[in-house]
């Protein structure tokens, strides 16, 4: 049998016409390099939480939009035009759903700050305008170009094993970062300016690592990339067979 793992999708507005939808590179990546299948799941908020009896794990993936602020308690908000509410209200909830049922989670970039605010901690809304940090923002240019790597980050404990490396390569496409790390999270990644690039869930049961940079892209590109999804795919197989198994 397959892994069915889901992807909350973001609230968009295209065609005029109010959407659902989510960049098709993630759920390729979990085809190509997890042996799973995808299945997005629409923002509708808590009601949503249905679904996890039917899934083997969840990737918390990248979006242009931000947390709102008042999710980890600022009322001063940096990026006013850039909040997808909906999305805050599905995927919040099922950080905390999913790692309380020892479901495996994956975080990308939205969904590693996302991670942290579930669990209790803040974001920096424009971490390049703090002295001394880089800009982590994407450049300019074809897709291929933005998503190029730009960085090194430097990893330690579970996601160096997983990756087989100390040191790697990564592309970077983010205004905001993590500030105060939540309660339970433990720092596996960070960039040469100080920026945390990846958290683990402590105490999860199974799988529960979140990355700030896009390992989906071109995901069959560099052996952590792919190691990295086939680790979460293994995870979600696991615990797949566990839940059939409980049945
Ligand atoms: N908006 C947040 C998160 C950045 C992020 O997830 N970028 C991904 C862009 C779209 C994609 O490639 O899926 C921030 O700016 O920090």
């Amino acid at each position: 049998m397959t892994s069915i793992i889901g992807i909350p999708a973001c609230t968009k507005l295209i065609a005029n016409h109010h959407q659902h939808a989510t960049p098709a590179r993630y759920g390729e990546a979990l085809i190509r390099a997890a042996d799973a299948v995808p299945v997005l799941i629409p923002p509708e908020g808590e009601r949503m939480l249905a679904v996890l009896d039917r899934l083997d794990g969840l990737l918390f993936n990248g979006s242009p939009s931000n947390v709102m602020p008042d999710r980890y308690g600022v009322t001063q908000d940096e990026t006013p035009d850039a909040h997808d509410p909906d999305r805050d209200a599905t995927t919040l909830a099922m950080i905390e759903a999913a790692i309380a049922r020892g479901m495996p989670v994956f975080g990308i970039c939205r969904g590693l700050q996302e991670i942290n605010v579930a669990l209790g901690g803040t974001l920096h809304q424009q971490v390049h305008n703090i002295a001394g940090r880089a800009d982590h923002r994407g450049g300019v240019g074809t897709r291929a170009e933005q998503y190029a790597v730009r960085h090194e980050v430097h990893l330690t404990g579970t996601l160096a094993e997983i990756c087989g490396a100390r040191t790697i390569m990564v592309n970077s496409l983010h205004g905001q970062a993590i500030d105060r790390l939540a309660p339970g999270l433990v720092v596996e990644a960070t960039a040469p300016d100080g920026t945390i690039e990846a958290v683990r869930v402590v105490a999860a049961r199974n799988f529960a690592l979140a990355v700030q940079w896009h390992p989906e892209w071109d995901v069959l590109g560099a052996p952590d990339r792919q190691r990295l999804f086939a680790a979460f795919g293994a995870a979600c197989a696991a615990y797949r067979n566990r839940t059939a198994q409980a049945a």
